[in-house]
């Protein structure tokens, strides 16, 4: 059997920490190869964001018709848009193509704090793109966004979150708890007519974090097609994500908040 094709669907990091540089590596990290379709370049180091420049929608979806016309995917992650069109557009390829295992990560800011997702497209992304996700991971702004609703500050009020998330059409919901402090770093997966799952890692004292959130979903749609179910293929990438985030500090890609480290994957 030849290796799993995982295509990424989103913006370019020239720092390597996030966006298409980090997917690649934990696509190659659990034995996948990796595909991508470019939705924005970007200037971006350690330190921040300092330009957004995005791929015209029309040529956007010609990636994606070109890509998926020759070469069967297994599974999508789906980053950084950019702008409202290129939402749409992915939203109606990812139709199209009637692509399976599609990880959403409704990427809107930065660790740095700049915007890398238009005000005016959150719309777009709810309505149009969610409802196609087999799974969507916000982080707590995210989804506090999405909902219209004050950030989670605690464990009860991310559960109820999450399952109000489903209400928007995702298949899943997994609410990453990255930003709340405490011990341990807990992600909520919700699932329809089921009981939410919690995944639980210690917090590592870096202040290295940039690219988390790209690599946790590009580690789960890799893994998916690898996987018997969702929640062994959150589980295994969020275990690869904290040790990633354990040698982070072996890197110097900058004086800023710096990138996790990839490795080859233990499986
Ligand atoms: N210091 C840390 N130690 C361990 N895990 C972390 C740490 N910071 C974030 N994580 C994990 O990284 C993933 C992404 O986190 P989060 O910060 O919530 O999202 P984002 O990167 O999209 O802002 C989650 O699984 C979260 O639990
Ligand atoms: C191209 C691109 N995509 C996504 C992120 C978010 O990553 P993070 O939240 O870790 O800064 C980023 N900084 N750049």
């Amino acid at each position: 059997m030849s290796a799993y094709n995982i295509v990424s669907v989103a913006g370019s990091d020239p720092s390597g920490g996030a966006g298409i540089q980090a997917d690649l590596k934990a696509f190659s990290a659990h034995g996948t190869f990796g595909m991508t379709v470019v939705t924005a370049l970007t200037a971006q180091s350690t330190r921040g964001v300092t330009g957004v420049h995005p791929v015209p929608a029309e040529f956007v979806a010609h990636q994606m018709d070109t890509l998926f016309a020759d070469a069967t995917v297994h599974a999508v992650k789906v980053g950084m848009l950019g702008t409202s069109e290129v939402t749409e557009a992915v939203a109606e390829a990812i139709g199209r193509h009637a692509l399976p295992n599609v990880v959403v990560d409704p990427v809107m800011v930065a660790k740095s704090g700049d915007r890398l997702l238009e005000s005016s497209a959150v719309e777009a992304l709810r309505s149009e793109l969610l409802p196609r996700a087999d799974l969507i991971t916000p982080n707590l702004p995210e989804a506090a966004d999405l909902l219209e609703e004050p950030e989670a500050a605690d464990l009860a009020t991310m559960r109820a979150q999450a399952a109000r998330l489903l209400e928007l059409g995702p298949r899943r919901v997994l609410l990453k708890g990255g930003h709340l402090s405490g011990g341990e770093s807990v992600d909520v997966l919700a699932s329809r007519g089921s009981d939410p799952v919690e995944f639980r890692a210690p917090r590592v004292a870096t202040r290295n974090t940039h690219g988390t959130g790209c690599t946790l979903s590009s580690s789960i749609a890799a893994l998916l097609p690898q996987r018997p179910d969702v929640a062994a293929a959150v589980g295994d990438a969020k275990a690869y994500l904290t040790e990633a985030i354990r040698r982070a500090d072996e890197i110097d890609a900058g004086g800023g908040q710096g990138p996790v480290h990839h490795f080859h994957a233990w499986w």
